[in-house]
């Protein structure tokens, strides 16, 4: 399991460990090890080390200092380091160890005195001249202050680019000459992007221009200049190097879009009873949470699903969510719906029992119309039993507008941004769909003090939250993944999984948040699985559940 921390949590957290050692210890501790981690990168790309390029981006506090330490290291290994400084004052020790080191540094401040060259500190003989090549400025650029010439060499001739510019010392978006250079760096790179010889972005402890703590991008979404050159207020990352312990930021949707792969370098920080802000379930831990049948487990014990999905209108979805949920091992489904829908559903599924019965979990709202009267009434009937019983709920897509005020802990909404603004705007709040995509912990936060629901928001990176404060971020699917039908399937799976264990997650509903959790990482893990790298449709996704169920619980007995 990844857990993501505030910004605050571990600084308390390193208050003790400054308070035992001197303090330039820890930052050199986190240098080397961020230095190294570049050096892999390096080896595997250009199968050495020495005479890679690094450009290494600096900004005012201890995020550019940790850059700096690196950059030094790194270039005693060899590797030709170019540092752009954003600030007229940075890290006093780590310049002085690049420069000692042979590193050369560009100063990309807007106060340079006339006449002034923005490159100094050539060692001589260290580095050859014309490692900072020629400044040739692209059309539209050529009025642009005088550091961006250097910098535009430094990005095509850096096999990496260290972003130090901004970390848990971050406040709003990227300003001044740093938000330059974000914008600048971000467009070449991403200018470069079909380009073999891109340079690896990798982000020292957070990439610049996130918000630490919630995971938004409060900087320009594009360009803020006509020329297209300049990018957006982010600088997205290839890796991120993150020191003590993971961000939460880093975890929370949009920035987790923007950090690429999450390294964490222990730095020995005492987080023990420290509640994280978020926590990513990895493949062990959910092969932990899945219910696996005992010898003695018949299909009621396995756990008994109703579903109530689908319309004249809609079948398919009906179909699919009852397909989910039989792909992923629950012990028996039945079927609640019009005629012709249950003929389908039963052609398609025939283990499905067809009416009510006795059951331990409900999905309801796959491709129901809450304005078709019977469908509508079934949803209501089955909340209303499933409330009576103390039975947890999948509350999806039609059936989320048939909601009453207040639900149990137990009942699952899974909401995509768009409902949840609704859903939200319904209860009162002012929200729309752009400012659950900008803030989507908030307003699933938001949902569930509302409703008391468990509220899943599906996403690129699908948030969980619920009962005490959990939460939880997944991000296992590919983007194909966004495709008609993958929501009743998301829906079916997880009613299975709530179905296999009701009775625990009455007594404890933050087990609803952690399979809810659970059943996005296998059904992103799934649609992987059934095409890996190419576009993925639905039904394929529900029969990949059971190789990858059957792969996950292989990890969790290997691990036990
Ligand atoms: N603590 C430790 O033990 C360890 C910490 N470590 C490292 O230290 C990092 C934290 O360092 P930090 O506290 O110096 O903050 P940092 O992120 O460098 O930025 C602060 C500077 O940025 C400025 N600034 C702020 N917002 C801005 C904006 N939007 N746009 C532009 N500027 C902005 C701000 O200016 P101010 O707002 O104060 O005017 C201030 O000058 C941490 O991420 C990790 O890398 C590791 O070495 C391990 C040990
Ligand atoms: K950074």
């Amino acid at each position: 399991m990844i857990l993501g921390y505030s910004a605050a949590q571990v600084r308390a957290a390193e208050a003790s460990l400054l308070a035992a050692g001197p303090p330039a210890e820890l930052m050199e501790r986190a240098a080397f090890a961020l230095a190294v981690r570049v050096a892999r990168e390096l080896r595997q790309r250009r199968g050495r080390v020495a005479g890679a390029g690094v450009l290494v981006l600096v900004g005012p506090g201890n995020n550019g200092g940790d850059a700096l330490f690196a950059g030094a290291e790194l270039a005693r290994r060899g590797v030709r380091v170019l540092a752009v400084l954003t600030s007229s004052s940075v890290h006093d020790a780590g310049l002085a160890a690049l420069r000692a080191a042979g590193g050369r540094v560009v100063r990309a401040v807007d106060d340079l005195p006339d006449g002034a060259v923005p490159v100094d500190d050539l060692p001589d003989g260290a580095v050859p001249d014309d490692d900072v090549p020629d400044f040739a400025l692209p059309d539209g650029a050529a009025t642009g202050p005088r550091w961006v010439g250097p910098v535009l060499a430094g990005v095509e001739s850096a096999d990496v680019v260290l972003d130090g510019l901004l970390g848990i010392g971050a406040r709003g978006p990227v300003r001044g000459v740093a938000a330059e250079v974000v914008a600048l760096v971000a467009g070449l790179v991403d200018a470069a992007n079909a380009e073999p010889g891109r340079p690896l972005v990798v982000a020292v402890d957070t990439p610049s221009g996130i918000d630490v703590d919630d995971g938004a991008l409060p900087g320009p979404a594009a360009a803020p200049d006509p020329v297209a050159l300049f990018g957006p207020g982010v600088l997205p990352a290839d890796l991120t190097v993150t020191f003590g312990a993971a961000k939460a930021g880093l975890l929370l949707p949009p920035a987790s879009g923007v950090v690429g792969m999450i390294d964490v370098v222990d730095l020995g920080l005492d987080l023990a009873g420290v509640v994280p802000v978020v926590a990513r379930l990895e493949r062990s831990d959910v092969a932990g949470l899945w219910p696996v049948p005992g010898s003695s487990s018949h299909k009621y014990d396995r756990g008994v699903l109703g579903v109530v999905a689908g319309t004249p209108r809609y079948p398919g979805a009906a179909v699919l969510t009852v397909t989910a949920a039989v792909r992923a091992g629950v012990g028996m489904v039945r079927y609640v719906g019009p005629p012709g829908v249950t003929a389908t559903v039963v052609a398609a599924r025939p283990e499905v029992v067809a009416g009510y019965g006795r059951v331990q979990a409900w999905v309801v709202g796959p491709g129901v119309d809450p304005l078709d009267p019977p469908q509508a009434a079934h949803v209501r009937d089955a909340l209303v039993a499933a409330h009576a019983a103390r039975l947890p709920v999948v509350v999806d897509a039609g059936a989320l507008d048939l909601l009453p005020d207040r639900v149990d802990p137990w009942v699952v909404l899974t909401p995509h941004a768009g409902e949840l603004a609704r859903l939200l705007a319904e209860r009162g709040e002012i929200v729309e769909r752009g400012d659950v995509e900008a803030h989507p912990l908030t307003w699933a936060r938001r949902a569930h003090a509302l409703t008391g629901a468990t509220v899943l928001l599906k996403g690129a990176t699908t948030v969980v939250v619920g009962a005490g404060g959990a939460a939880y971020s997944q991000q296992d699917a590919p983007a194909w993944l966004a495709t008609a039908g993958a929501g009743d399937v998301l829906a079916g799976l997880l009613g299975a999984l709530l179905a296999g264990r009701s009775d625990e997650v009455v007594a404890d509903p933050t087990l609803a948040v952690a399979l809810a959790a659970a059943a996005a990482s296998v059904h992103g893990l799934a649609a992987g699985r059934a095409r890996p790298g190419g576009p993925v449709a639905a039904l394929d996704v529900a029969d990949a559940l059971p190789a990858t169920i059957a792969a996950l619980l292989a990890v969790g007995d290997w691990r036990a």
